[in-house]
């Protein structure tokens, strides 16, 4: 037992470590999502292989070897959306990009959302962080235009022609409207969730985005990151956890300081 610690190299420890991370990251990505089950399925078939041939199953046997003999190409097809969110994560830039927002925007955008879900209507706002949005920006009407709650609103009116949608924002500008973005597969989201919420959480579990929904039947503004959707009851909240995460830290200090020093 001692003999095999003796042997066990600083590139081995190093090894195990690596391999336990990615495993552990793989986890991450996949749990709670629909691959879960998929993984389950390939261990099932794994099994039945592995029976058949302790049994000498012979046909049972050269079907499962044919099918797993593909085995490669069906995980890359199966789990075609779990790579490409892992293969985000891997190419981030280790170099911070400056996420920050003006806090003006950030006011236009609460102002905007609350105004809509007060008169029932839909709306599906997303904030581009890291992950670059190209291919949402690109399947809808490109505006690049100054944000304001006017805009937002006049976005989603049910007359506009550019309310179906999603608005992308980036850099304090409205990017695009009308964009379509991928629906979440996670079969665990609340049935009384439709597309809307559906296409807000799937572009979240993708990238690192954040986006408001606003429900036109329920007028419930949400505000969804990393695959979890959570209910901002009111204003306050919405504008905390936006602050929280756009505004530097540094400002929130001040700001707190100021309101320290006024009371
Ligand atoms: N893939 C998509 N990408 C962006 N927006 C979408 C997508 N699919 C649907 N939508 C938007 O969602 C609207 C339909 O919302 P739906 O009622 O199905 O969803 P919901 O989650 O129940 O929302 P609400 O609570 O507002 O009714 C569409 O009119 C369109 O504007």
């Amino acid at each position: 037992m001692l003999a095999s610690f003796n042997i066990l190299r600083w590139q081995d420890v190093l090894d195990i470590l690596v391999v336990a991370f990615i495993i552990y990251q793989l986890i991450a990505i996949i749990r709670g999502t629909r691959s879960v089950q998929m993984v389950l399925g390939l261990i099932v078939v794994g099994m039945v292989y592995f029976m058949a041939s302790i049994l000498d199953l012979v046909t049972l046997q050269w079907l499962l070897k044919t099918f797993l003999g593909s085995l490669l190409l069906i995980i890359v097809i199966v789990f075609q959306q779990d790579i490409r969110r892992a293969l985000t994560q891997v190419g981030k830039s280790p170099f911070q990009k400056n996420l920050d927002m003006a806090e003006k925007d950030l006011d236009e955008i609460i102002r905007a959302c609350y105004y809509l879900s007060k008169r029932r209507i839909g709306a599906l706002i997303v904030i581009e962080r890291e992950t670059g949005l190209r291919e949402f920006v690109d399947s809808g009407f490109k505006l690049n235009a100054v944000l304001s709650k006017e805009l937002l609103i006049s976005i989603f009116m049910p007359v506009s022609p550019l309310h179906d949608g999603g608005v992308i924002i980036y850099k304090g500008r409205v990017q695009t409207a009308g964009c379509i973005m991928p629906l979440s597969q996670n079969p665990y989201i609340s049935k009384r969730f439709g597309t809307r919420h559906r296409a807000a959480i799937g572009l979240s579990e993708e990238t690192d985005a954040v986006i408001i929904v606003v429900s036109e039947e329920t007028q419930e503004v949400s505000l969804v990151q990393h695959g979890a959707l959570t209910a901002m009851h009111d204003e306050m909240t919405l504008t905390n956890t936006l602050r929280n995460i756009f505004l530097p830290k540094e400002t929130l200090t001040n700001g707190w300081k100021q309101w320290v020093g006024r009371t």
